[in-house]
């Protein structure tokens, strides 16, 4: 399922003497079972975006499309239930939102609302219990009684139970030790992969942008300044200093690291592994010449 913005503006309190312009004409096509990261500044528009896409927010101009599905500012459209189940979203800190007295009937509570048999719902929480990797006992627990990492995971299991077309990231790791981040990041590209969910992560992290995404968008007040590869985004590092975005600190050491040498690598290295095995390459190549 594509998702299209186009020549889309957004004013929060419209009309009132709050009004507070946040996005202007912002152009952006996500196609079918990409991985999209959205970067950008503090307060540059990447949650006002990030709530277009399943309609929480309307534009105030433009069209934002949902697969088959308009959404503009002023036309009421009835199938805006169907796109919060086809899109799931993944908010900041997303334990905040677990409720119910158990693991298990609060992984249900999402699809049984949207009337899917309980049976059902509940062969989907046990399959995402285990593909979180939490371990079978806490489906009976409290969700209040597990560890912070546990609660986020079973706060994803959540919206997964709607099995969404496109999942939408909010710095779904705020808050976790690096081990744990990394844990989850690795879970959402896996489920990216195997289940061909596109995925959309809105981040402040250039290492997870550089090394997870294929595509990038940058944010910069309110408007959609640049998209790309990462490659094509981060070789562009006049322009991400435009926008107050650094480097992600592979490219940053490989940079200096061209600097001594006085010449390029052939490829940007926007992960370790990669810089890695250039770096063998080059110590390699260093011995066989003195040899
Ligand atoms: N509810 C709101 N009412 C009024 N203005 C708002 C509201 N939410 C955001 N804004 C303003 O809209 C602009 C864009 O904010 P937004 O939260 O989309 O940025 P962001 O890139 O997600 O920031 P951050 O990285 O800090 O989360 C900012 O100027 C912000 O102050």
């Amino acid at each position: 399922m594509d998702i299209t913005l186009q020549q889309v503006s957004y004013a929060y309190a419209k009309d009132t003497p709050f009004e507070k312009k946040a996005l202007f004409d912002v152009d952006l096509n996500i196609p079918s079972g990409s991985y999209q990261a959205i970067i950008g500044h503090t307060g540059s528009g990447k949650s006002t975006v990030l709530q277009h896409l399943n309609a929480l927010l309307k534009p105030t101009e433009g069209t934002v499309r949902i697969g088959e599905i308009e959404v503009q500012g002023k036309k009421k459209n009835k199938q805006l239930r169907a796109v919060r189940q086809k899109v799931g979203i993944v908010f900041q800190f997303p334990e905040h939102q677990l409720f119910d007295e158990t693991v298990l009937k609060d992984i249900m509570f999402g699809p049984m609302n949207y009337g899917v048999p309980e049976a059902e719902a509940k062969a989907r929480a046990v399959e995402l219990v285990k593909l979180l990797g939490l371990p079978e006992e806490v489906m009976e627990k409290s969700p209040f009684d597990l560890s912070g990492g546990q609660m986020r995971r079973v706060a994803i299991a959540g919206v997964l139970a709607m099995n969404p077309e496109v999942l939408v990231l909010d710095e779904p790791t705020a808050g976790l030790d690096p081990r744990g981040r990394k844990e989850i990041m690795d879970l959402f590209y896996r489920i990216h992969q195997e289940k061909g969910i596109t995925t959309i992560l809105v981040t402040h992290s250039m290492e997870d942008a550089a090394r997870y995404a294929d595509r990038i968008a940058i944010m910069y007040r309110g408007k959609c300044v640049l998209q790309g590869t990462p490659e094509e985004v981060f070789e562009n590092e006049t322009r991400l200093k435009d926008y107050q975005l650094e480097l992600p600190q592979t490219v940053k050491f490989q940079r200096k690291l061209e600097q001594m040498m006085g010449r390029r690598l052939p490829i940007l290295c926007l992960t370790e592994e990669v810089l890695a095995i250039e770096m063998a390459h080059l110590l390699k190549k260093g011995c066989e010449d003195e040899c």
